[in-house]
C-alpha cells in the first residue's frame, strides 16, 4: 500500500513544488512507483513534468467537483515510474464551488483510496495556503513533509501550520503525522543558512531530515525544460541532494 506524503507549507516559494517533483523523480529512479498529485492552481508540478497544463480534459479540478474519477485524470508514466494527477488555473474556482458540499474535506481521500495500492508513494504538492485543497491533502495523507527555506523568516507561520495539522488530525484524519522538515535553498557559504537550521532544530520539536537541499541554479532551470533534476542534470548538486533525500524518505517509515 502506498505511503501518502503531503508536501505543505503555506508560506510561498519555500520549495514545495521543487521538492514534490524531484523527490518523486528520485524515488522513481530508485525503482519506486510514484503518483504525484498537483493540488495547486499554479500547476507548477504539472508543467515541471513537461505536461501542457492548459490543454487537459480531466484535472484535479474535475476530480474535486466529482465530474471525473481519479483514474480518468491520471497521466501515466510521464517519466518511468511517475504518474501525475495534473492541475491548472481552473482549480482556483474549486474552493467556491465546494461551498455547501457535504464531506468536502474527504473528496480527494475517497478518490485516492481507489488507487493507493497501485503505488509505493503518493506525493501531494500543496498550494501556498491553508485552504480546502490543503485540508483535502492532509486528510488524504499519512504524513506531512514540510520544506523550510533557509532564510530569516523561516519559522514564521510554522506554528500555524502545525496547528492546522493537529486540527486535521483531531477532526478528520487521526493517523496523520508530521513526516519531517527538510531544509531547502541551503547556502553553505552563509552563516544565515546554518543559523536557520540550528534555530529550527531548537525551536521545532520535529524530525529534521539530514539532507540539506542546496541552493542550486540547475534546480531552478529544470522546470523550464519540463524535466526533473535527475534527467536535466543528474550530476548537479541538486540532483544528488534529492537522491539522498529519497533514500532518507524510504528509510523513514
Ligand atoms: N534548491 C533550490 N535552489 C535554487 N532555486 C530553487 C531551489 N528550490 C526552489 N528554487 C526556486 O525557487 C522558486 C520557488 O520554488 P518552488 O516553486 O519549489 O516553491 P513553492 O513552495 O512550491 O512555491 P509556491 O508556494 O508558489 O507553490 C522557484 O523559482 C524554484 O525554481
Ligand atoms: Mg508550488
Amino acid at each position: 500500500m502506498g505511503r501518502i506524503i503531503a508536501i505543505a507549507n503555506q508560506k510561498g516559494g519555500v520549495g514545495k513544488t521543487t521538492t514534490s517533483i524531484n523527490l518523486s523523480a528520485s524515488l522513481a529512479a530508485k525503482g519506486k512507483k510514484v503518483l504525484v498529485i498537483d493540488t495547486d492552481p499554479q500547476g507548477n508540478t504539472t508543467s515541471g513534468f513537461g505536461i501542457e497544463k492548459n490543454e487537459l480534459e480531466n484535472t484535479i479540478y474535475e476530480l474535486i467537483l466529482g465530474e471525473c474519477s481519479i483514474r480518468d485524470c491520471i497521466i501515466s508514466n510521464i517519466i518511468k515510474n511517475v504518474s501525475v494527477v495534473p492541475s491548472n488555473v481552473n482549480l482556483a474556482a474549486a474552493e467556491i464551488e465546494l461551498i455547501g458540499v457535504d464531506k468536502k474535506e474527504y473528496i480527494l481521500k475517497n478518490e485516492v483510496d481507489y488507487v493507493k495500492d497501485d503505488y509505493d508513494f503518493i506525493i501531494i504538492d500543496c498550494p501556498p495556503s491553508l485552504n480546502m485543497l490543503t485540508i483535502n491533502s492532509m486528510t488524504t495523507a499519512d504524513s506531512v513533509l514540510v520544506p523550510i527555506q533557509c532564510e530569516y523568516y523561516a519559522l514564521e507561520g510554522l506554528s500555524q501550520l502545525i496547528h492546522t495539522i493537529n486540527l486535521v488530525k483531531e477532526r478528520l484524519n487521526p493517523d496523520l503525522r508530521i513526516d519531517g522538515v527538510v531544509f531547502t535553498m541551503y547556502d553553505s557559504r552563509t552563516n544565515l543558512s546554518m543559523q536557520v537550521v540550528e534555530n529550527v532544530k531548537q525551536n521545532l520539536n520535529q524530525k529534521v531530515y539530514n539532507t540539506l537541499i542546496p541552493r542550486n541554479i540547475r534546480l531552478a532551470e529544470a522546470p523550464s525544460y519540463g524535466m526533473p533534476i535527475n534527467m536535466y542534470d543528474p550530476k548537479s548538486a541538486g540532483a544528488e541532494a534529492y537522491m539522498q533525500l529519497a533514500e532518507e524518505v524510504i528509510k523513514n517509515k
